[in-house]
């Protein structure tokens, strides 16, 4: 059985995570791993964690570092046998070494957006809530306006999207991230990518991979994926 590559990326709420994880899973073949996904499975599910969950979520507060590695850990550990992109995860230090005790990572792809352009790409994100497709009116924008192309079910916009909210989420990701990037910096595998569109960045984070994952990997995550 081929050895598995397991990579992270990071980056501000609006930076494109999400985006270029679906770009990834589609190219590449990794099982794209979202943590908020997860949270709000179990949020719906209402499991012991979803519940706890919830309440510090609905208060745009970080899930403690104990629920998140107790949902996250046990569930990587199952993926023996499929290569992975964790989205979202870790998020602070704790996090980051109880992942780093649990598995080697191969790579971190870190997205330093500005903040303007994070303000004006979630003030135009639509969400279909029941399962997580993100629209945006001026990037990806839904065939019928208001409505998800695949349920025809109505699409949300997010509270902590708006300017206001965003600017304390922003300043928190940063003061949690920065000790997880420095981390990875001095493991020699973090790839920073800064620009204000996916577009231009994608071409750099494509040939990385390329690069990156060996192609024994590559083709066996294609085939078992198709
Ligand atoms: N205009 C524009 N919008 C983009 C670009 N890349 C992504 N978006 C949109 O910007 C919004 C944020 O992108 P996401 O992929 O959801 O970003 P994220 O990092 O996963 O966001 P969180 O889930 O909040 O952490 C979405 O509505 C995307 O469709 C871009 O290059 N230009
Ligand atoms: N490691 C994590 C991941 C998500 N979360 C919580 O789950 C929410 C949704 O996560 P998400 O990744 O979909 O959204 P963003 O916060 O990235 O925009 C976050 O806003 C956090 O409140 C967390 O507390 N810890």
């Amino acid at each position: 059985m081929s050895r598995l590559f397991r990579a992270v990326i990071m980056g501000p709420p609006g930076s494109g995570k999400g985006t270029i994880s679906e770009r990834i899973a589609r190219g590449f073949g990794l099982q794209h791993l979202s943590s908020g996904d997860f949270l709000r499975e179990n949020i719906a599910s209402n499991t012991e964690a979803g519940v706890l969950a919830k309440t510090y979520i609905e208060k745009g507060l970080l899930v403690p570092d104990h629920v998140m590695t107790r949902l996250l850990l046990p569930r990587l550990e199952e993926m023996t046998c499929h290569s992975w992109l964790l989205d979202g995860f870790p998020r602070t230090l704790a996090q980051a070494e109880a992942l780093n005790s649990s598995c080697e990572l191969d790579l971190v792809i870190s997205l330093n957006i500005p903040l303007e352009t994070l303000k004006e790409r979630l003030s135009h994100r639509w969400i279909h809530q029941a399962s997580g497709r993100v629209y945006n009116m001026c990037f990806n924008p839904p065939r019928v306006q208001g409505v998800d192309d695949i349920t025809g079910e109505p699409l949300i916009q997010q509270d902590d999207d708006k300017p206001e909210a965003l600017v304390a989420r922003l300043r928190h990701y940063k003061d949690v991230a920065k000790p997880v990037i420095d981390v990875y910096k001095a493991k020699g595998i973090l790839h920073t990518f800064s620009d204000t569109d996916t577009d231009r960045i994608w071409p750099y984070i494509s040939s990385l991979l390329s690069a990156k994952i060996p192609t024994d990997i590559a083709d066996a995550q294609r085939a078992s994926t198709h």
